[in-house]
């Protein structure tokens, strides 16, 4: 685990969407890895952000890869059009998806990385038969639909179990997590096992993005005996 990269992907939500450009703008050259973005439908999650149209508005402005974090029910009717504004990881919830076999692999089908995203309470079994398929895994640390809630810390146990089964198989599926990562969350689950941490407002909620990131990469070398 130790030569691992570490990898973060700033979370739009916490952005000023009044700047949305600027914003992405700033967090790539801060040195974000990939661009997070959290599409909810008012449905799947009590919350609305944006749809396809503000993807692609945004895809001129970054070079960065497009990580689009679908918390939408029937998520199968906007693959194509998420694909054609410019995402290029597509993660769907475990929940939201009766055929999640068939969404995955649509997914892969239009050429882009497949995640299935799973909340807080929902099981890994979820995913186990369709493991081979994925190219990452998103284990949520809050429930979804806002920014700035705390983590919740059985989490951590999570991602151990799940890195397991993952080397078990010996496939390189990755794992992301998402909600609550700051510098103090951040050592607990890269030794369990994340290697994609998602930050809104421990990125965008600060006032340089950079000291920020950095502080997201410092922290993730720290092994957690160390921690104070
Ligand atoms: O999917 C999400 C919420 O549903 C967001 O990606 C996540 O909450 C990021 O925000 P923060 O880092 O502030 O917790
Ligand atoms: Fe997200």
């Amino acid at each position: 685990m130790k030569n691992l990269k570490i990898e973060i992907a700033p979370s739009i939500l916490s952005a000023d969407f009044s700047r949305l450009a600027e914003e992405v703008k700033t967090v790539e050259a801060a040195g974000a890895d990939l661009l997070h973005l959290d599409v909810m439908d008012g449905h799947f999650v009590p919350n609305l952000t944006f749809g396809p149209q503000v993807v692609a508005s945004l895809r001129p402005h970054t070079e960065l890869p497009f990580d689009v974090h679908l918390m939408i029910e029937d998520p199968d009717r906007y693959l194509d059009e998420f694909a054609r504004a410019g995402a290029d990881w597509i993660s769907v919830h475990a929940e939201a998806c009766p055929h999640l076999h068939r969404t995955i692999s649509r997914i892969k089908e239009l050429g882009k990385k497949a995640g299935v995203a799973l909340n807080p309470a929902t099981p890994l079994s979820a995913i186990e038969w369709l493991l081979t398929d994925l190219d990452f895994v998103l284990v949520m640390s809050v429930n979804p639909g806002f920014g700035g809630q705390k983590f919740i810390s059985f989490a951590v146990e999570k991602i151990k179990v799940l890195k397991t089964m993952i080397q078990d198989r010996g496939l390189a599926v990755k794992i992301q997590v998402d909600g609550g990562i700051n510098p103090q969350t951040a050592p607990l689950v890269v030794a369990a096992g994340a290697e994609i941490l998602v930050a809104g407002s421990a990125v965008f909620g600060k006032e340089s993005y950079s000291e920020a990131i950095k502080a997201l990469k410092e922290a993730s070398k720290i092994a957690p005996k160390d921690l104070k």
